[in-house]
């Protein structure tokens, strides 16, 4: 696992930091890092480092600190550096280095003519004390910049502890960052472009956020051992689909026979066409005539109305795993009474997207989507995975994962029928709740983006490109 820290647990890190390291050792640590990135992103795009240009976009903090001393770093390597000094004041320490370095500095006023002949810009604007989104002075030169930009810790202008954007913002090619990841690093990915992480000696535990790695989740996917049999390895009950739009039914239940190889019983009113298309999938009209199964997927193309509410009221009420999606979510909302049938103490799992959000909390999740998650677990003593383009995953004990996507592919019609079909087969596996979302969520992810391959996709291939992703994943075992 990534482990993820807020601002505020960054800060108390880097004062223990602090008190045990020469002055001024961890910045060096930090623009040392940072110096052989800004090369790195020169060579990449020029094919040199030396006799480039570079300018630096310097803040009145650290994070400018950091860009100065990077400045005088990249001035041993030949580099012509350039400082724009932005707001009412420099970080004395690196403004001093890098004129002793050779760096030219100039004032806000001078910067376009700089940043016009820049080979890559250096956005040393605000760090982790940042709030709210560029200032106009920083805003007017960011929209200038054609070069590449090297974020400095974070991109400017997009909040550090929720990745949320209101306004102008830098959208970086590279963000190095120092010490640990930040929440701005896993919740807006098409802000910072390729993060790099620059360990500077910071020691942190217990992650505010975490994300899955590929190790992860290969580790912890469900593979059938020489005793198992189609009933052991967790039986999954789809109820999903009608009759009139047979689609979900056939989407949620192909993703449950591909994700896992228990057995997948489907009830409702598509059994004929899911037979059809899934003949290894044993269906029945109605949930109380599927049979044993260890967890259920319930809810996407079910309806709204009274029968509905009965199949959720139902598969609550077996005492078994749930993932209710989709129409369950608004059923849910809209008749909480339904979870009365709910044993507290079985898993359940909700996957609203903002509008079913709302609809379970009576307000948006607004832009602090990492609580907004948490405080809907805490709610319905469920995990809560909240769909957007980054996936959050929060579990009632307070544990949140983020899902960083591979493109945006995803936002497709049936999308979500195949992560509850994914979700649900894990469940029945005999995951944790929790571990078992944010592990569809990744999976769904990978799937979506080999099915894509950069061009639209249907959320068909993306069930046929399920095994295709576990695969890959699981190649890393080998
Ligand atoms: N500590 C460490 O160990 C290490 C820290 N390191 C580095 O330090 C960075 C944090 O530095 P920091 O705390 O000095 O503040 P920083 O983020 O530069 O902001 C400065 C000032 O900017 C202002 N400002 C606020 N919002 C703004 C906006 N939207 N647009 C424009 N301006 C805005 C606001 O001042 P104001 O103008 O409001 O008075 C604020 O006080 C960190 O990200 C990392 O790069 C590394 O060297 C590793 C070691
Ligand atoms: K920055």
């Amino acid at each position: 696992m990534q482990g993820i820290w807020t601002t505020e647990r960054i800060r108390e890190a880097e004062g223990r930091a602090f008190a045990v390291t020469p002055d001024g050792e961890l910045m060096r640590r930090a623009s040392f890092g940072l110096s052989v990135q800004i090369a790195d992103v020169l060579a990449e795009h020029t094919g040199t480092v030396s006799g480039r240009r570079v300018v630096l976009l310097a803040g009145s903090g650290d994070n400018g600190g950091d860009a100065l001393w990077a400045g005088a770093f990249l001035r041993r390597r030949g580099v012509a550096v350039t400082a724009v000094l932005l707001g009412s004041r420099a970080h004395e320490a690196g403004l001093a280095a890098l004129k002793r370095a050779g760096g030219r500095v100039v004032s806000a006023e001078d910067g376009p003519q700089w940043i016009a002949r820049a080979d890559v810009v250096v956005d040393g604007i605000v760090g982790i004390s940042a709030s709210g989104s560029l200032r106009p002075e920083a805003a007017r030169l960011v929209s200038l910049v054609e070069a590449p930009i090297v974020a400095v810790d974070l991109p400017s202008g997009v909040d550090p502890d929720t990745g949320a954007v209101d306004g102008p913002a830098v959208r970086a090619t590279r963000t190095v960052t120092f010490g640990a990841l930040k929440p701005v690093h896993a919740l807006a990915p098409s802000w910072c472009g390729e993060v790099v992480l620059v360990d500077i000696g910071l020691e942190l535990t217990d992650p505010d956020l975490q994300r899955l790695d590929v190790a992860d989740v290969a580790a912890a996917w469900p593979v059938p051992g020489p005793e198992d049999d189609k009933y052991s390895q967790g039986v999954v009950g789809v109820a999903a689909g009608s009759a009139t739009y047979p689609g979900a039914a056939v989407l949620t239940a192909g993703a449950a026979v591909r994700a896992t190889a228990g057995m997948v019983r489907y009830a409702g009113h598509a059994a004929d066409v899911v037979r059809a298309q899934w003949p290894e999938v044993i269906a029945t009209g109605t949930v109380a005539d599927a049979g044993r199964v260890q967890a259920w997927a319930v809810g996407p193309g079910i309806g709204i109305g009274s029968e509905g509410r009965d199949v959720v009221r139902y598969v609550l009420g077996q005492g078994l795993p749930v993932c209710a999606d989709a129409d369950a979510t608004t059923i849910i909302a809209k008749s909480p009474e339904v979870l009365d049938a709910r044993d507290p103490d079985t898993p359940l799992v909700l996957t609203p997207h903002a509008g079913e959000y709302e609809r379970l909390m009576g307000r948006k999740p607004g832009p602090d989507r990492v609580t907004a998650a948490r405080e809907a677990a805490k709610k319905y003593n469920a995990v809560v995975l909240l769909k957007g383009h980054v996936t959050v995953v929060a579990a009632p004990d307070g544990r949140a994962a983020v899902n960083t996507p591979r493109g945006a592919w995803l936002a497709t019609p049936g999308s979500g029928d195949v992560l509850s079909g994914l979700l649900g087969s894990l469940l029945a596996a005999g995951l944790d709740p929790w571990l078992a979302a944010a592990m569809a969520a990744h999976v769904h992810s990978l799937a979506g983006a080999i099915a894509a391959q950069n061009a639209p996709t249907s959320s068909s291939a993306l069930v046929h490109a399920i095994p295709e992703a576990i695969r890959s994943i699981r190649s890393l075992l080998s």
